[in-house]
C-alpha cells in the first residue's frame, strides 16, 4: 500500500497540471472562507460561500485524486507491475481508495474548521445536520469517482486472473520428462465474442526453455502473452504457469511497450516503487536504491546518467533498456518480452543478446515475441509460428541448416518480390 500512495505522489508532483489544480482545490476555498470576515458577511452570504468553497474543493480534488491515478495505472502497466510482485489485487484497489478518500476527506474538515474557528456566522449553520452533510460532500465526490474509475476504467483490473496453478508434468520429447513452465491447452481468444484472434492454441513450453514468437503483424502474439499472464481471460480452454517452477507473479516479469514504467516518474522513482512493492519481511530492500548507479545491470545498459530523467523524456531506445533492467534487477525466472530490440541501438541489441543467453544458460525460462529473426535466431531454442489464428508450426532451432532457411521458415515463404507501388517512373 506504502508502494502505490508513494507512486501516487510523485505522479501528482510531476503532473503540473494536476498538481495545479489540487492547489487551486486548497487554495480557492481557503480565500472564499477567509474572505467572510473580513467582508462582515451576513449568515446567508456566508453560508452560500462556504458552499461555493466546499464545492470547488470536492470538483478539483476528487476527479485529480480518484480518477487520474487509476486512469495512469492502467494506461503504462503499473497493474502489470502490481500483479507481477505477487500482492493481491485488493491491496492496490484499497491503496487508491485511501489515496482517493483520506487527502479529501482531511482537506474538508480542515476547512470546515477553518470556517468554524474564523468565521462567526457560519458556527450555527456548520453544526447542524445539513452543515455536517456540506462537509462531507467532497469525500462522497471522490468516493463516487474512485468507484467510477474502478468500474469503468478499471474493468480490465478487474478482469485479471491468476493463472499460476499445478500443471502436470509431460513427456516433451520421448523418454523426456521435464517440468512444464507454460500450458496453454485448446485456448480460443476473442477481444469480441464471435471473432476469434486465436483460436485451439496448444502449447507446452519446458522449464529453462527459450522459445521465440513469431507471427505476421496483427495475428495475436501479444494477445497470447495476456491470456499467458493473466490479464485476458480465454473464451475457452486454459492457460496456466505452472506453480511448481514459479512459485509466484513475482518471478515472472512481462516487458510490455511501456516497459511498465510509470512516464511521469523518473527511472529512479520507478525503481524506488518497484523495490517497495517488492519488499517482503525478510527482504525489505531488494535493490539498493541509495546506489543505483553501481548496479551491475544498471552499468550494463548505461542507464546511470539517465536514472533523474523522467521516463517520458526518454528516447524510445533508452525506455526500452529502462524497462528491461527494472524487470531484470528482481531476479525474475520466467521473463515474457514483447519486441525487446525495438528501437534498440546495435550495442544494446548485442547485449540483449548476451543478456538473454546467459539467462538461458542460468535456467530461466523465456518467451520472446520478436520480429528481428537474426535476434531470435541467436537466443531462442525453438520458435512457434502464429498465422490466422492457428500456431502453424513449432520447431527447434537446431533443425535449420542455417539462418536462411531459418528466415524462410519464419516468413512462412511470403516474401513479397518486386513488387508494383505504383510509383511512376
Ligand atoms: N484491446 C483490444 N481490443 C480489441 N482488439 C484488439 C485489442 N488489442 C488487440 N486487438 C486486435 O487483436 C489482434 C491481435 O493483436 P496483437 O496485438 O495480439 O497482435 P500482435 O501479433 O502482437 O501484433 P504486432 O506484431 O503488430 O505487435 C489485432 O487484430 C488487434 O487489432
Amino acid at each position: 500500500m506504502q508502494a502505490i500512495l508513494y507512486k501516487d505522489f510523485q505522479q501528482l508532483r510531476h503532473n503540473s497540471a494536476m498538481l495545479a489544480i489540487a492547489i487551486i482545490a486548497i487554495v480557492m476555498p481557503i480565500l472564499c472562507i477567509a474572505v467572510i470576515p473580513i467582508f462582515g458577511m451576513d449568515r446567508n452570504t456566508a453560508a452560500t460561500m462556504y458552499q461555493f468553497a466546499i464545492i470547488t474543493l470536492g470538483v478539483c480534488l476528487a476527479p485529480a485524486l480518484a480518477i487520474d491515478a487509476i486512469r495512469s495505472d492502467l494506461a503504462n502497466g503499473t497493474i502489470l507491475t502490481v500483479r507481477a510482485c505477487g500482492r493481491p489485487l485488493h491491496q492496490y484497489v484499497i491503496a487508491q481508495l485511501v489515496w482517493a478518500l483520506i487527502p479529501i476527506a482531511t482537506a474538508s474538515a480542515m476547512l470546515t474548521t477553518f470556517a468554524y474557528a474564523i468565521a462567526s456566522p457560519l458556527r450555527l449553520a456548520i453544526l447542524t445536520p445539513q452543515g455536517i452533510a456540506t462537509a462531507f460532500t467532497p469525500t462522497l465526490m471522490a468516493f463516487a469517482c474512485y468507484l467510477w474509475s474502478i468500474c469503468v476504467k478499471g474493468k480490465a483490473l478487474l478482469m485479471t486472473s491468476t493463472t499460476i496453478t499445478e500443471t502436470p508434468h509431460t513427456e516433451t520429447q520421448p523418454g523426456v520428462n521435464q517440468l512444464t513452465a507454460i500450458r496453454v491447452t485448446d485456448m480460443t481468444f476473442g477481444y469480441k465474442s464471435h471473432k476469434p484472434v486465436l483460436e485451439h492454441i496448444n502449447l507446452n513450453v519446458p522449464a529453462g526453455q527459450s522459445l521465440g514468437i513469431l507471427g505476421y503483424n496483427g495475428v495475436g502474439k501479444t494477445t497470447l502473452f495476456g491470456i499467458i499472464t493473466g490479464l485476458l481471460r480465454p473464451q475457452q480452454g486454459s492457460a496456466t504457469i505452472n506453480s511448481s517452477v514459479f512459485h509466484s507473479m513475482r518471478e515472472v516479469f512481462q516487458l510490455s511497450d511501456s516497459g511498465n514504467l510509470s512516464p511521469t516518474m523518473t527511472i529512479r522513482e520507478n525503481l524506488k516503487f518497484r523495490s517497495m512493492l517488492y519488499a517482503t519481511h525478510a527482504n525489505p530492500h531488494p535493490i539498493d536504491i541509495q546506489h543505483l548507479d553501481e548496479l551491475p545491470m544498471v552499468q550494463a545498459f548505461e542507464l546511470g546518467e539517465h536514472l533523474d530523467k523522467k521516463v517520458k523524456d526518454l528516447s524510445s531506445g533508452l525506455k526500452k533498456r529502462a524497462g528491461i533492467v527494472a524487470g531484470m534487477l528482481f531476479e525474475p525466472k520466467l521473463i515474457l518480452l514483447d519486441e525487446p530490440t525495438n528501437a534498440v541501438d546495435p550495442i544494446t541489441r548485442q547485449l540483449l543478446i548476451d543478456l538473454m543467453k546467459q539467462l538461458t544458460a542460468n535456467g530461466r525460462t523465456i518467451l520472446t515475441i520478436t520480429h528481428d529473426l537474426e535476434y531470435c535466431w541467436e537466443v531462442t531454442d525453438r520458435i512457434i509460428i502464429l498465422d490466422n489464428k492457428h500456431l502453424v508450426k513449432d520447431c527447434n532451432i537446431n533443425d535449420f541448416p542455417n539462418i536462411d532457411a531459418f528466415k524462410q521458415a519464419a516468413t512462412l515463404g511470403r516474401e513479397h518480390i518486386n513488387v508494383n507501388f505504383g510509383i511512376s517512373k
